[in-house]
């Protein structure tokens, strides 16, 4: 077990490189399954769950090399359609796979995905796009089995804009007979970067980006190199780092239009926000003052994924700030834990609603998810006194080396093997 030690009360300053976004490395690398020899992927980071989905490759037969942050894979020695439930378990993006292999090889064999304990995250929406475009799945002893012969292009409508639903079919359609559309589909940023590689290969995708995706098959896709765009959250994750700690901090490598929402709540916070090209200066000297609402949605609304990080930073906010999750059904976890700090937040149903208190105290707090993990070291790095979070694994699994990029920062922040 390891935990990390927070010593907090230092001004984050400094310069750092934002690393590719784990929600784009995820469907590229499953989806590069779909072509036929080695494609070159950059600025993969190097976190738990891409080693996980590396692994998932290398069990179905590809070969995967790693050198720095540029990932090789090669799908041409996959002999293998079933993919280990020790896999499945270990990530919600396991399931990334269902579709390019169906598409690819006709056959798959999943079991449920694992992931972050957010809500109850069924896979509907995926399985129901692939049933329509002629799959057959048939459930037995815990996993499903997926067949097609070559998958038909059709008209897919999802109830709800689900970015892995939307990747998994899209995945499917580029080499399906025909042409699919997708209607309410999700715009993340991480769907666009998604369809620039399918594109790269060969696929012919418009309108991603946008609530209606047109997916015209083609019979077969050639490998690329792509590089992976810069993470939005951890950009985020960060911006909100510098505001608690009243730091000034530049990030590199980020791009500012995919946290339109982001900027306009954290200058409304009083954090003063620049951006030159890709370089965002992030500075703060004062207390935050309270945000009015924040209600998490799909993109361009504010991300789920940052609503646990924010919330450290309003804990201390002047002023009663609320904030609404309405993508995930369990996404508060990180309250009872920043109560312990000396947090006064009151829940209602899906909505907190956070007093803003002067200082946080250290306390031992507990991990349960990836981005209330953040929000605990955010928490920690305000605080006074050392705080010791549990459960780095959940950290470990969308920031690479944290600690030691808040470090370079000027944060005491240490990781300690029990
Ligand atoms: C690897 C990756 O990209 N993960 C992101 C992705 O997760 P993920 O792709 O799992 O999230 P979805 O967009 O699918 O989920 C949105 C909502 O739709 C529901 N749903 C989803 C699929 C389905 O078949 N049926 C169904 O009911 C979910 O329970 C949830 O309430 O988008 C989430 C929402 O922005 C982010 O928090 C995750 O970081
Ligand atoms: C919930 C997240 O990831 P995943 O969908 O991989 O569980 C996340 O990145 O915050």
């Amino acid at each position: 077990m390891e935990r990390f030690a927070i010593e907090g009360g230092q001004p984050l300053i400094g310069s750092v490189r934002v690393h590719g976004a784990k929600n784009a490395a995820l469907p590229i690398l499953a989806a590069s399954v779909l072509a036929k020899g080695e494609s070159v992927i950059h600025d993969v980071p190097d976190l738990q769950d891409i080693r996980v989905m590396e692994s998932i490759l290398r069990s179905l037969g590809a070969r995967v090399t790693r050198n720095g942050s540029t990932v090789t894979v090669d799908p041409t020695p996959i002999h293998l359609t079933e993919i280990p439930d020790e896999l499945m378990r270990q990530m919600r993006s396991s399931i990334f796979l269902m579709g390019p292999m169906l598409a690819r090889f006709g056959s798959v064999r999943v079991s449920k995905p694992g992931g972050c304990t957010i809500g109850s995250r069924p896979i509907d929406l995926h399985t129901k796009g692939l049933l329509a475009m002629g799959a057959t799945i048939h459930d037995s002893h815990g996993y499903m089995h997926c067949k097609a012969n070559r998958l038909k292009g059709t008209s897919i409508y999802l109830d709800i804009p689900s970015v892995g639903a939307t990747e998994n079919i899209l995945m499917a359609a580029s080499l399906a007979e025909g042409t699919t559309m997708i209607g309410n589909a999700a715009r993340e940023p991480e769907i666009v970067d998604l369809a620039n590689y399918l594109n790269k290969m060969g696929a012919r995708v418009t309108g991603a980006g946008e609530a209606t995706i047109y997916v015209e098959g083609v019979s077969e896709l050639n490998p690329v190199e792509h590089s992976i765009i810069p993470d939005r959250i951890v950009t985020g994750t960060l911006m909100v780092a510098a505001a608690i700690t009243r730091g000034n901090i530049q990030l590199e490598n980020v791009v500012s239009e995919h946290l339109g929402v982001v900027i306009t709540k954290l200058r409304e916070t009083g954090v003063e926000i620049e951006v030159d090209r890709d370089i965002m200066t992030v500075k703060s000297s004062n207390r935050p003052s309270a945000v009015d609402r924040i209600q998490t949605s799909y993109y361009p609304g504010f991300p789920t994924d940052l609503q646990a990080p924010f919330m450290s930073m309003l804990t201390v906010a002047n002023g009663t700030s609320i904030v609404s999750e309405t993508v995930f059904e369990e996404r508060f976890k990180h309250v009872s834990e920043l109560r312990r700090m000396g947090a006064q937040i009151k829940i209602d149903l899906r909505t907190a609603f956070i007093e803003g208190v002067s200082e946080l105290t250290a306390a031992n707090v507990e991990a349960t998810d990836l981005r209330a993990g953040a929000a605990l070291i955010i928490a920690g790095l305000a605080a006074n006194g050392t705080t010791f979070v549990e459960n780095t694994h959940h950290i470990d699994r969308g920031y690479e080396r944290i600690e030691d990029v808040l470090c370079s920062l000027g944060a005491r922040i240490t990781r300690i093997h029990d």
